[in-house]
C-alpha cells in the first residue's frame, strides 16, 4: 500500500494593527529578514502550540519591546507566497516606549492609511488588507475609511 501524499501545512502568521489618531503603527523590515526593507505592521509566524493572540503579543514584544493586548480579529487572507495571515486590532499603552529590535526592524512610525496604501515599499499582502478595508469587507473599530481615497487607490 502506498502512502497518500499529505499536503504541506500552510505557514500561519499574525499581524498587529495598532491605531493612534487615525494612523497605523508601521515598521520597516530590516535588511536581514524575509522581505527586507518592506513596510508592514508588526507581527510574525505562529509557533506550534501558540494561539494567534499569544504569537501576536510575543512578536510585538520581540520587535518593539512593548506589551500589547490582542483586541479583535479583523480579517484573514493568504499571501501570494502561501502564508495564512490573521490581522488583529491590537492595543498598546498610551505612553509605551518603543525600542525596536534592529535585527528585525529598521525603523517604525505612525502612518496614515492613505500614505501606507500608496507607499512604494508596502508589503503586497498589506495592500490587499487595506484595499479590502476600503471596500468595506470588514471594519476597523476606531477608524473610518478616509473620504479622500479614490478608486484608483485600490
Ligand atoms: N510582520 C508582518 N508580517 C506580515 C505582514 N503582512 C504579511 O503578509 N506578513 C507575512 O506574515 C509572515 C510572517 O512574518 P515575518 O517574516 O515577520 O515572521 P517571523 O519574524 O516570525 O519570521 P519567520 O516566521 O520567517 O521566522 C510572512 O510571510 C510575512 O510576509 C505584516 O503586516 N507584518
Amino acid at each position: 500500500m502506498s502512502a497518500t501524499p499529505q499536503p504541506t501545512p500552510r505557514k500561519r502568521a499574525v499581524v498587529g494593527v495598532i491605531l493612534r489618531q487615525n494612523q497605523f503603527l508601521t515598521i520597516r523590515r530590516s535588511q536581514t529578514v524575509a522581505a527586507p526593507g518592506k513596510i508592514c505592521f508588526p507581527g510574525g509566524g505562529i509557533q506550534p502550540g501558540e494561539t494567534e493572540a499569544e504569537a501576536l503579543v510575543r512578536e510585538i514584544r520581540e520587535e518593539l519591546g512593548i506589551s500589547s493586548i490582542a483586541g479583535s480579529r479583523l480579517y484573514e487572507n493568504v499571501t501570494g507566497w502561501g502564508t495564512s495571515v490573521a490581522w488583529w486590532l491590537t492595543q498598546i499603552e498610551e505612553d509605551a516606549q518603543v525600542e525596536i529590535n534592529l535585527e528585525e526592524v529598521a525603523h517604525w512610525s505612525w502612518m496614515p492609511p492613505q500614505v501606507m496604501l500608496r507607499h512604494p515599499d508596502l508589503l503586497s499582502s498589506n495592500r490587499d488588507f487595506l484595499a479590502s478595508w476600503r471596500q468595506a469587507r470588514f471594519v476597523i473599530p476606531g477608524i473610518t475609511v478616509p473620504d479622500d481615497w479614490d478608486d484608483a487607490d485600490d
